[in-house]
């Protein structure tokens, strides 16, 4: 898959919400291709600026642009929340659902619901209803329900929180074929493990500021701040 739609460009983008500032002085270019991790601790703004790119959040001072008009971009994004939302239907019904909203053919949509029924293990568990699936299969449904319409730009916010190994390493296998077919992915995570496995580059936020950004696994091993070094070691900081 060729990106149309990046870079993705954020200049001085600002969040203030009651007067304290979520994020802001934050500039950054991602360009086509590979995985950005995105870490930092409680309340260092990792969500604001994961929405902010998705644009799902106001902006109060500064622009985010993207190759092609923000309206076009948004039809090549998708997101996926820590606590995956299951649509009140079955996991079929789940599946099916974007590709009904833009209208795909039927046969098409049929064949990619089996597919990807199958690639998440759920092939025997089509007609249940989605809302009882465990907490692993949940999540795994809605990345699947995220990768159906092929996305240029997954957006991932702790995908694997409270996740066991064998589901973390089921969500990390598609998002690795994810990134195979050429899907940009852009995600947080606490794991710091899965952040070595994963990132391709690191932004790293501190109070609400990106305080040191660089390529994995370079920034890993050298980090050039101290906070971060610290916070790769695993002390408290923030
Ligand atoms: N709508 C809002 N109004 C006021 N404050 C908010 C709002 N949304 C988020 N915040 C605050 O902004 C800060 C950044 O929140 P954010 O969720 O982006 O951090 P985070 O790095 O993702 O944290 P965590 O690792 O705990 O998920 C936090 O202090 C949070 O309480």
């Amino acid at each position: 898959m060729v990106s149309t739609v990046l870079p993705l460009t954020l200049q001085d983008v600002f969040v203030r919400r009651r007067g304290k500032r979520l994020i802001g002085p934050v500039s950054a270019e991602l360009g086509p291709g590979g995985l950005t991790m995105i870490l930092g601790p409680n309340g260092s703004g990792k969500t604001t600026l994961l929405r902010v790119m998705h644009g799902v959040e106001r902006l109060s001072a500064g622009r985010i642009t993207w190759a092609v008009p923000q309206a076009e971009a948004r039809h090549h994004q998708a997101y996926v929340f820590q606590t995956p939302i299951m649509l009140r239907r079955t996991v079929a019904d789940n599946l099916r659902y974007p590709l009904q909203l833009v209208g795909a053919p039927t046969a098409e949509i049929t064949e990619k619901v089996v597919n990807w029924g199958a690639r998440i293990g759920l092939q025997d568990r089509m007609k249940l209803q989605a809302t009882r699936l465990s907490g692993g299969e949940k999540q795994k449904l809605a990345l699947a329900r995220a990768l159906i319409r092929n996305p240029q730009v997954l957006f991932l916010d702790e995908p694997c929180a409270s996740l066991d190994g064998a589901s973390t390493r089921d969500i990390e296998s598609l998002l690795t074929e994810a990134l195979g077919t050429g899907t940009r992915i852009i995600m947080t995570t606490h794991d710091l493990g899965q952040a070595r496995r994963l990132a391709q580059d690191v932004i790293f936020m501190l109070h609400g500021t990106i305080r040191e950004q660089g390529a994995a696994p370079g920034i890993f091993d050298a980090p050039a701040c101290a906070e971060l070094a610290a916070f790769l070691r695993g002390d408290i900081i923030g």
